[in-house]
């Protein structure tokens, strides 16, 4: 091969006649390749292989084409808006949707879907009992809506392969799609959801539960208790709310002394003597929510804990209640041996906290105060501490003459002499050294017309003595 491609390089400079050009190189191919050549040059089979795999390519640009073709169109004429389970929006934009699929109205936005989602609420009612209401929400997959005269479309998209990592609710994004001449649509649509779950919760006492990290509504906003149908001995209450009040007037003066604007209460006492009660009518209020923090959850570690208290939702007080059993070792071992695994000094640095501008509120109950450590409840972790107490006389005749008062069955002088005969039997049952809780006086109450509560009251305490 290489003695042919000598000669033809020298033949072509040997001749006048040809002007001196760069020496063509040209390779013989052996007689095998050219066979091969010449076969499949003559094969139909490859010829068309060889067409078909032109088309393939060309379909392939074709598509590569028309999607950055579509790309770059959607870019252009669509707006897309995304919100994740991670930001209240979510929840705000999922419950208007289902408010708007509830609706009968014409003129309402509306929407029709093959795939739903339930959401199951708990309503209390105004007599104590409860109901399970369902509200059913865009499930995931497509949806359409129209609204303000654009159609909108809801891609509801769930992460199956990942969490979150605290609280183990799977990652959901909601990605609203519409023309971008109708982009201003989107703040308007998010304003309404926002004040369709204000007006929800307008007047009602929302209790957050700890869901991992995160503090999440629990059940249907609540109906606000009258701070005074919680009776307390005279005073507490009255010294209780001027010093939140002037705590929650004096941010400025916390920030210019460089303190952590945080204000702990204990309120302890007997079991049923209303710490609960009034610490959630407390919230109501001063239109703050309430956050439940249990201390002996499963799975609450000490980071947990301090991220809880410095992500508390704003204008909410956090409510640990009975903070003495987290760290009692009998009440904390469970019969499956599982063990709270927050630490005393967790706990404490998480009551700290570590970002001191935010605004805290911290309250705790405990009926065994002896029983907690005197670093928990120094100045700075609990700044007010009230003793909440069984009922005294007086406490008995005024939540007597509320609860009876003001109906039509009975005369407010009978309801005024009934309430003086309880002051007179709780004072007795004190003077010989028994209490008596104002849970039990509220069932007896509950129970019973009023003078069958005092025949009641009578049978149960003064019958007993003698
Ligand atoms: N001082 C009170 N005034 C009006 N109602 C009260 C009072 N104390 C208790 N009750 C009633 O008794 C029930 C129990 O009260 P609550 O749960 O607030 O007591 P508690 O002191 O927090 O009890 P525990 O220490 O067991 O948690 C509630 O339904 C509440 O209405």
């Amino acid at each position: 091969m290489t003695s042919n491609t000598a000669a033809n390089v020298s033949s072509t400079s040997q001749n006048p006649l040809t002007p001196p050009e760069a020496p063509i190189m040209n390779v013989e191919q052996p007689a095998g390749a050219s066979l091969i050549g010449g076969f499949l040059e003559n094969n139909p089979y490859f010829q068309a292989g060889f067409g078909l795999m032109g088309v393939g390519v060309g379909l392939t640009i074709l598509r590569q084409g028309v999607v950055l073709g579509t790309t770059a169109l959607r870019r252009r004429m669509l707006v897309t808006l995304e919100i994740n389970n991670k930001d209240r929006a979510y929840e705000w934009f999922l419950g208007w949707m289902a408010n708007s699929a509830a609706s009968t109205s014409r003129s309402k936005p509306w929407m029709r879907s093959h795939q739903l989602s339930v959401e199951t609420m708990i309503e209390q009612r105004k007599n104590g009992s409860s109901s399970a209401l369902f509200k059913l929400v865009a499930g995931p997959g497509t949806h359409w809506f129209k609204y303000d005269g654009a159609w909108i479309q809801v891609k509801r998209e769930r992460e199956t392969r990942s969490m979150q990592l605290m609280s183990g609710v799977p990652w959901e994004t909601v990605t609203l799609t519409t023309l971008s001449r109708d982009r201003d649509l989107f703040p308007k649509l998010l304003s309404e959801a926002r004040d369709l779950a204000m007006r929800g919760q307008e007047g009602k006492l929302v209790i957050h539960t700890a869901w991992g990290t995160e503090w999440r509504p629990f059940g249907l906003p609540r109906r606000k208790r009258p701070l005074q149908s919680v009776v307390l001995e005279t005073g507490i209450s009255k010294k209780i709310q001027e010093d939140i009040k002037s705590f929650l007037q004096r941010r400025q003066w916390y920030a210019d002394r460089g303190i952590p604007y945080r204000r702990g209460y204990l309120l302890h006492g007997p079991p049923g003597s209303g710490k609960t009660s009034f610490i959630q009518a407390l919230a109501g209020s001063l239109s703050y929510d309430i956050c439940l923090l249990n201390l002996s959850e499963r799975g609450l570690t000490d980071d947990k804990l301090n991220h809880l208290l410095s992500n508390a939702p704003e204008r909410s007080f956090v409510l640990i209640e009975d903070v003495d059993a987290a760290f009692n070792k009998r009440v904390q071992t469970t019969e499956d041996g599982y063990q709270s695994s927050i630490t005393f000094s967790g706990f404490l640095n998480a009551l700290d906290g570590v970002a001191s501008g935010e605004e805290r509120v911290i309250f705790m109950t405990t009926n065994h105060v002896e029983r907690l450590d005197p670093a928990l409840i120094r100045p700075g972790r609990v700044d007010l501490s009230a003793l909440i107490d069984d009922a005294s006389p007086v406490q008995a005749r005024t939540l007597f003459a509320q609860f009876y008062g003001g109906s039509e069955d009975i005369s407010e002088d009978e309801v005024q002499r009934l309430a003086k005969t309880l002051e007179e039997i709780v004072e007795a049952e004190r003077n010989a050294g028994r209490r008596v809780s104002m849970a039990a006086l509220q069932g007896m109450f509950i129970r019973n017309s009023a003078k069958d509560a005092i025949a009641g009251c009578h049978e149960l305490f003064v019958a007993k003595r003698t």
